[in-house]
């Protein structure tokens, strides 16, 4: 299996999420905290956008980051230039590449798009920049002609081909192939991008490494246009865990630039959200909590441990009476099966008006409830 290095657009593509707008302060917190979890390469903004923007992008330059930093450039020499006054190390010089895309965004035909590729990718050499050659809309495109801009891009000197998936519409199967074909034909970087309308950002992310791509693109908690990027917590987990592939991303430090972005971007991560949610390590089904509570494997697929973060048990309308007794026991009061059952019932009901587990101080007023029954019922019973 390939190496993979992740290339997190959090600052990128992850700020063009509508709404979403970084100031300096956090920019440059979260480049930080994104190389001190060993992200390897940060796309860190669009210079193009203007001083205030190539500033902030200077200024993340100038913390001297072990990552390798990337400005995202359109196919033109403004933006070129705008990003060599950026000091970034490499440049993502993006192409539409679909016919589409350039006759409908550009009113532009092949020719121009190879001549400018040739051209522009010069230029960038000779400001001694590296440059990945971003292929927008690549999904629709003629793959044939992809390699074909490939090949002049390659002898004007890149090192990287993205494939970006721009609107969302890729499938994993079809991601296998295009990454399969694009390794067998061109001996470069393969980087994929791809986005989450379909719900399967991650998803094609990985076939793409299974195809060959070297090099992803990912986001923190997925943020990104429209439904978003592939989430680097996702992909760092399941290259690792499904894949064997260790990105060098620090998975204990996910937690905390997870809640970093949250707060900086103003968009909550959703309760059930994998690998970050709050929920996605709690259990209240009966059977699965018995499980847990038998043996942690049973109904563990990712392991908390790797996040620092643990397994958390609650009572609610789906418990059953193991977990009924391993919280009271907690509470220091031993159940008898039949007490277990009683309280139970009181839990199932009070958890469905109340949307919501019990409280201890709650459980303590069931239990006493219960006991205060229990002992009338026995002073009724001998009196009768
Ligand atoms: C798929 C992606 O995510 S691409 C990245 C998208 N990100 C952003 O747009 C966020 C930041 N963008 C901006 O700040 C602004 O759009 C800027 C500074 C880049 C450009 O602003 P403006 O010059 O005012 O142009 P505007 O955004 O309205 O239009 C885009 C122009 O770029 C052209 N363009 C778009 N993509 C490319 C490209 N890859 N290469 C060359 N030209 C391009 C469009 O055709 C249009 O040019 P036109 O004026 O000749 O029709
Ligand atoms: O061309 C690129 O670099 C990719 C740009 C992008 O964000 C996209 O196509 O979704």
């Amino acid at each position: 299996m390939n190496q993979v290095i992740i290339d997190d657009t959090t600052l990128r593509d992850g700020e063009q999420s509508a709404g979403v707008a970084f100031n300096a302060d956090e920019k440059i917190a979260i480049a930080r905290a994104l190389s001190e979890l060993g992200v390897q390469e940060l796309e860190i903004g669009i210079p193009s956008m203007g001083d205030e923007e190539r500033e902030v992008m200077r200024a993340i330059v100038d913390l001297k980051l072990p990552s390798r930093l990337l400005a995202w450039c359109r196919l033109c020499d403004t933006d070129l230039k705008a990003a060599y006054l950026t000091k970034v190390e490499m440049v993502d010089l993006s192409l539409p590449i679909s016919d589409l895309m350039l006759k409908h965004k550009l009113n532009r035909d092949r020719n121009w798009a190879l001549q400018e590729v040739e051209r522009l990718v010069t230029e960038a050499r000779l400001l001694g920049l590296e440059v990945c050659l971003g292929c927008e809309d690549a999904s629709r495109a003629d793959i044939e002609f992809i390699v074909q801009v490939a090949e002049v891009a390659q002898r004007a000197g890149i090192r990287r081909l993205r494939f970006a998936d721009t609107v969302g519409i890729m499938e994993p199967f079809s991601m296998l192939d295009r990454f399969r074909f694009l390794k067998a034909r061109l001996d470069l970087e393969l980087e994929v991008h791809a986005h989450d309308d379909f719900g399967l950002a991650t998803a094609n992310t990985l076939a793409a490494v299974v195809g060959g791509a070297t090099h992803i693109n990912t986001t923190v908690n997925g943020l990104g246009e429209r439904a978003g990027n592939a989430a680097l917590e996702e992909c760092v987990l399941a290259l690792k865990n499904l894949y064997g592939i260790d990105t060098g991303v620090n998975t204990q430090g996910i937690p905390a630039i997870s809640a970093l972005v949250e707060q900086a971007s103003g968009r909550t991560v959703a309760w059930q959200k994998s690998v970050v949610g709050a929920g996605v390590f709690t259990h209240e089904a009966g059977i699965h909590v018995d499980g847990l509570l038998k043996y942690r494997g049973n109904y563990e697929g990712l392991n908390p441990d790797e996040l620092g973060r643990s397994h958390c048990l609650v009572l609610g309308k789906h418990s059953g009476a193991h977990m009924v007794k391993s919280s009271y026991n907690n509470l220091g009061i031993e159940l008898s099966d039949q007490q277990a059952q009683i309280l139970l019932g009181c839990i199932r009901a009070f958890s469905t008006q109340a949307k919501r587990s019990p409280e201890p101080q709650e459980l303590q007023d069931f239990y006493r409830q219960l006991t205060e029954t229990q002992a009338s019922e026995l002073v009724t019973g001998g009196m009768a």
